[in-house]
């Protein structure tokens, strides 16, 4: 058994880069990881412009009544200089024109019989100018070849034009839960069976993750059906995921098979739970994981162990979960501490950790509600109320 440290460094020593970057639609790129970097073809914003829908002015002239002699649109370029004693109407948006220095907003004007403007309200007022250039320069790089793109970084990349941003290729992850004692969703199962709920939980987990998941089906407990099923897997994709079959059950083949295929196994058990019987192999540049059977342990090593790896593959610069190191809401207390544990949790509105009601690894209810997972350092029983405790977001 390694530490749970040990086992993320294997990991990561033997995670190769894709090779290959393909280019997609904006809409195509979200959870993609950006393969160039991006720089910016104009100055943002472009021209000086007003935050706020008002009048255009001079800030010495605001105890004057002003005579308006334009309205701007947002769109439209400014005709006339503003002068003592002026101002042009102006909407959010539109450029400054020339010879005011500030923008009164027009819930703070009063229009007069006479058509004029006054400034009514008292506090010392703001500019309400956005300046040319404030947000970004021309060749400024906004965005980097490795980030993992949000929407937020599609809005800046349809801002400077790079409208079919280069990503790297997605990994293909091919998924096979195994046991004899599974049946699909669709299925009533009857007797000693129970649904195959992990293998649709990673078919979601490689899909958030920005990768490509390859569903191979339940796999039987068979020696020459585990076979075959792991040699199509590993001939088709960069990464394969298993669940279920790994520790010391009489049908659990898989380390043995995996050996048979050329797999060099890497590591079979880590100080972690749950997920102590976690497997982890390559063959080549093939990655190989073996995740325990209980939803819970495969839910957690894959959000721990697998999806890093997929983002590293993608050549992700920031890999690994964010952790926050937040205060625990009450105490909490194991029996035994042999290995890193990990528990599910809720941030309460006072931004303290709340552990959930948790049976164990096959649980999968407990994670419903769970806004992350919380972990107990090995050789740790109890975490009094008030210490600070590394979470994870899920
Ligand atoms: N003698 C030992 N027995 C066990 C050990 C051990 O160290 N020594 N470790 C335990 C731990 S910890 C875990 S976790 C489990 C993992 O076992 P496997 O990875 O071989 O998984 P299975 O035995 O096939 O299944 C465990 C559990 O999970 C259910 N399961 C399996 N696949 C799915 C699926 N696709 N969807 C939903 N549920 C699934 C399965 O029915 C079992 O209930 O081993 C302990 N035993
Ligand atoms: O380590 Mo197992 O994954 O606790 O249930």
């Amino acid at each position: 058994m390694i530490s749970f440290e040990k086992a993320i460094r294997i990991v990561k020593e033997n995670v190769h880069v894709l090779a290959g970057v393909e280019q997609v639609s904006l809409t195509d790129s979200v959870n993609r990881v950006l393969a160039q970097d991006v720089a910016s073809d104009i100055n943002m914003p472009p021209f000086r412009k007003t935050a706020v829908d008002g009048y255009a002015c001079r800030m010495c002239d605001l105890e004057s009544t002003l005579k308006v002699i334009e309205v701007i649109a947002a769109g439209t370029t400014p005709k006339e200089k503003i002068l003592e004693g002026t101002c042009s109407k102006i909407m959010t948006g539109a450029p400054i024109p020339d010879g005011a220095d500030c923008v009164i907003p027009v819930e703070d004007t009063e229009v007069l019989p006479d058509g004029t403007v006054r400034y009514i309200s008292k506090p010392q007022p703001k500019t309400n100018i956005c300046e040319l250039g404030e947000d970004i320069r021309i060749g400024d790089v906004s965005l980097k070849k490795g980030v993992l793109i949000k929407p937020q970084h599609i809005a800046i990349m349809a801002a400077l034009g790079c409208h079919s941003p280069k990503v790297s290729v997605r990994p293909r992850v091919s998924i096979l839960p195994t046991g004899d004692e599974l049946v699909e969703p669709s299925e009533a199962p009857t007797g000693s069976k129970i649904r195959n709920s992990n293998g649709h939980q990673l078919i979601g987990q490689v899909a958030a993750a920005g990768a490509l998941p390859i569903y191979h089906g339940i796999v039987r407990d068979s020696e020459e059906t585990t076979e075959k099923a792991i040699a199509k897997a590993l001939d088709e994709s960069d990464v394969v995921v298993l669940t279920g079959g790994v520790p010391m059950g009489d049908y659990d083949y898989v380390p043995k098979i995996m050996e048979r295929l050329g797999v060099k196994i890497l590591f079979d058990s880590i100080a972690v739970q749950p997920g102590k019987p976690t497997t982890f192999g390559v063959a080549d540049e093939k990655l190989i994981f073996g995740l325990p059977g209980n939803p819970v342990s495969s839910f957690i090593q894959f959000e721990l162990l697998v999806k890093p790896a997929l983002l590293m593959m993608m050549g992700a610069t920031d890999p690994y979960a964010k952790v926050y190191r937040l205060p625990l809401a009450k105490d909490y207390s194991r029996k035994r501490a042999e290995r890193l544990g990990f528990f599910p949790i809720i941030v309460n509105n006072n931004g303290e950790v709340e552990p959930i009601e948790y049976h164990g690894s096959a649980h999968i209810f407990s994670l419903a509600n769970a806004s992350g997972i919380a972990s107990i350092a090995l050789g740790v029983k109890e975490i009094k109320k008030g210490e600070l405790v590394d979470v994870r977001s899920i």
